[in-house]
């Protein structure tokens, strides 16, 4: 067995995209959605993996089940071999104080017998990152971006020690930029000092990419780091430069083929760059907006007719994949969370997700591009896809992926992630591949 990093993501869009960083790093990687603890060992044996990501979700579950199914995963990954974890949250945090960050953080440092980690979200390359402990989303500080309307954790607070704070046992502190700047060896005595001092955790400044190479490289003995998929390409690139590299193989993303059925796109995400891009992709392609009225009050024969029309649009009609959307912005969603109460109308927009993907696998699609983390947790479960192939990414942060029996290409899409083009890019990304073969 030749795995070496365990990574445990709370939900499956972040696994996605932190398995894309990976390969990128130059590690072998396999994603894994909710697998037994047979599961991971079996992949460890058979896979040549040097990384597997489970992909859980558990961002907005109960807290006693997201550290249950985080410390399983955890177990899992360690009896397979890892010897280095990384759990692996959004990198725009989505957690209130509420949230299962520090639970499960608390866990994970128990049960591996530590009491020290990092708090690492930021993403520079999309634009997230921490300054004197605040996290910001481009311009503004996080309780000023979009993520203050997310309909299931809304952030309003950016004060990354004060949420560390609140949702776990133990005392964070901020490690600053005049410090992480300086390089490895001063993060790692700051690192010391605080662990000395009595902190469990600490956040550290990250404002550009080099930052994120330091704190990997300053955490190189660390058995747990947390954060996004930033320290975790950082973590996988110091790992990646120790791992003896004599032997030729191909680059992990070399054979990408993409499957040739039909295609579609569904946005479950109701963020302001998701609501950018369906607004661009309703201009090219056909696109059908759901009534979340009408989901709740009149699920199966709605369901129907969103699958006759999704048939009507298929590949004989369109050159681009046909869109279903729920993605709605802030305003509406507010009125329809008031209407028919924010859990339910999130659980019942999932729950019809799922039926339209499995509905339409049985029709015989095979490309799915899904906006949105929890939206991606349900159709990924829906078309029964457990393991992933990771492989070149559309954009920062969302490879396509394929599920590892060669059925299914999946791009799973954090909201916020991918430019305005993204649903049709992606197409062309597949379609432009050497070996993908359009049958249009
Ligand atoms: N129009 C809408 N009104 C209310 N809730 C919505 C609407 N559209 C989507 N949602 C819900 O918002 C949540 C979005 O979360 P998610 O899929 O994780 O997207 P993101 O990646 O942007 O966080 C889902 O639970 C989804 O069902
Ligand atoms: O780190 C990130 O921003 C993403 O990997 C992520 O966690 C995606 O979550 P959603 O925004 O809920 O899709």
């Amino acid at each position: 067995m030749k795995l070496r990093l365990g990574v445990i993501a709370d939900d499956f869009t972040g696994a996605t995209d932190i398995a894309g960083f990976l390969v990128s790093a130059g590690l072998r990687t396999v994603q894994l959605n909710q697998p037994s603890a047979e599961e991971v060992l079996r992949t460890a044996e058979i896979s040549e993996a040097e990384a597997i990501v489970v992909g859980l979700k558990t961002r907005s579950a109960p807290s006693r089940q997201a550290v249950d199914a985080s410390l399983e995963a955890a177990r899992a990954l360690r009896t397979a071999g890892a010897k280095r974890f990384v759990f692996k949250y959004c990198s725009t945090f989505d957690s209130t104080a509420q949230g299962n960050i520090g639970p499960v953080t608390d866990a994970l440092l128990d049960d591996l017998g530590l009491d020290f980690t990092v708090v690492v979200p930021a993403l520079p390359v999309n634009g997230r990152t921490v300054y004197r402990g605040h996290l910001f989303v481009g311009d503004d500080p996080l309780d000023e971006s979009g993520m203050r309307h997310h309909p299931v954790t809304p952030m309003t607070d950016s004060n990354l020690v004060r949420l560390m704070s609140a949702q776990s046992r133990g005392h964070a502190i901020a490690v600053p930029y005049d410090v992480v700047r300086q390089g490895a060896e001063a993060v790692r005595s700051s690192l010391d000092d605080a662990r000395s001092g009595g902190a469990r955790y600490a956040v550290l400044d990250t404002l550009e990419e080099s930052h994120l190479q330091t704190i990997g490289e300053a955490c190189k003995d660390m058995v747990l780091v947390t954060g996004g998929s930033g320290v975790g390409g950082a973590v996988g690139r110091v790992l990646a430069s120790d791992m003896d590299r004599s032997a030729a193989r191909p680059a992990p993303t070399d054979s990408w083929i993409g499957t040739a059925g039909p295609g579609i796109v569904l946005s479950g995400s109701a963020s302001e760059m998701t609501n950018r891009q369906v607004a661009r992709y309703r201009e090219l392609a056909p696109a059908l907006p759901l009534d979340v009225g009408r989901i709740i009050a009149d699920g199966p024969a709605y369901l129907e007719e969103v699958l006759a029309w999704v048939g009507g649009n298929g590949p004989s009609v369109t050159r681009l994949d046909p869109l279903v959307y729920a993605t709605a912005g802030a305003e509406r969603v507010r009125s329809l969370q008031r209407e028919h109460g924010a859990e339910r109308t999130s659980e019942a927009i999932e729950e019809f997700f799922a039926q339209i993907a499995h509905g339409v696998l049985e029709n015989g699609y095979t490309r799915f591009v899904v906006a949105g983390g929890e939206t991606s947790g349900a159709v990924t479960q829906a078309l029964g896809v457990s393991a992933f192939r990771v492989g070149p990414q559309i954009a920062p942060g969302v490879p396509w992926t394929k599920s590892t029996d060669g059925r299914l290409d999946l791009a799973l899409k954090s909201g916020n992630f991918g430019d305005e083009d993204f649903f049709s890019s992606a197409q062309n990304t597949m379609r432009e591949g050497r070996n993908f073969h359009d049958p249009r």
